[in-house]
């Protein structure tokens, strides 16, 4: 029985993912709850994408329970998809932004989804742009943005609906070390807003920075976390 005492929003129960003969995930069971920052580290191959791409059902779990603010995945069909996904914001480490649409547009499409009023549109969107520091870019297309710039736009793209979780895979891996500090505060600022955090990340900086729990995935399995030293530290 899950333990609602605890407010959780994430639940994974014995779950296992496979592609064709390829075992990513062996068994995960994992709780997360409302509010937590958590990190899921592990070497390449390890499962952190696919844990990821489970949550906001990219991808089906081949076997056992995932529940995600009281959704249980397994159940929810097609009609029930995007309120799921309204619940979601998910930034990718290539950014995945739409070239042909102007920065206001790309995140303005997450609420026009939603079927917002255009008025609270273009007022919710510069608002998370303003935070986001790129207020002024809000006609420019992204293509013709460095790629810091690209990925604050897409954690304003992620954050704008306010979503109660935002997953991240691998935020700041293609980013120089001050675009991924700009990153990181981004981030930070809309936890402090009361989102959950998941992040997939190699970024030890981070870790330490954002002082989340992490979650150690070894060959699509739970691990142990690593004993994290200083001087080890991965910048990206
Ligand atoms: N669409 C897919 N089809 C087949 N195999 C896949 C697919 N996606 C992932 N895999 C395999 O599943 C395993 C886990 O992959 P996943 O991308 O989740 O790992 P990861 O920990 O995110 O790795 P990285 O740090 O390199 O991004 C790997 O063996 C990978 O090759």
């Amino acid at each position: 029985m899950a333990d609602f005492s605890k407010n959780l929003i994430v639940r994974m129960f014995d779950v296992y993912k496979a592609y064709g003969k390829t075992s990513a995930l062996k068994g995960v069971s994992l709780e997360i709850a409302a509010g937590d920052i958590v990190f899921i580290t592990g070497p390449s191959g390890a499962g952190k994408s696919t844990l990821l791409k489970l949550l906001y059902k990219a991808e089906l779990a081949s076997q056992g329970q995932i529940l995600v603010d009281g959704l249980n995945l397994s159940r929810i069909g097609a009609r029930q998809l995007p309120e799921l996904r309204r619940r979601i914001g998910v930034i990718f480490q290539d950014f995945k932004l739409i070239a042909g649409r102007s920065v206001f547009d790309n995140v303005a499409l997450v609420l026009e989804a939603a079927g917002e009023k255009p008025k609270m549109i273009e007022k919710k969107v510069m608002s998370v742009l303003r935070t986001a520091g790129i207020e002024e870019k809000a006609r420019v297309f992204p293509p013709s943005l460095s790629g810091g710039e690209q990925q604050r736009v897409a954690v304003s793209r992620a954050v704008v609906g306010s979503p109660r979780l935002i997953l991240a895979d691998e935020p700041t891996a293609s980013l120089d070390p001050q675009s991924a500090e700009q990153v990181m505060q981004l981030l930070e600022t809309f936890h402090g807003k009361g989102a959950t955090l998941v992040i997939a990340t190699h970024n030890r900086r981070m870790i330490s920075r954002l002082k989340g729990r992490e979650i150690r995935l070894e060959g699509g399995a739970v691990g142990v976390p690593e004993d994290f030293s200083g001087e080890k530290a991965e910048e990206c």
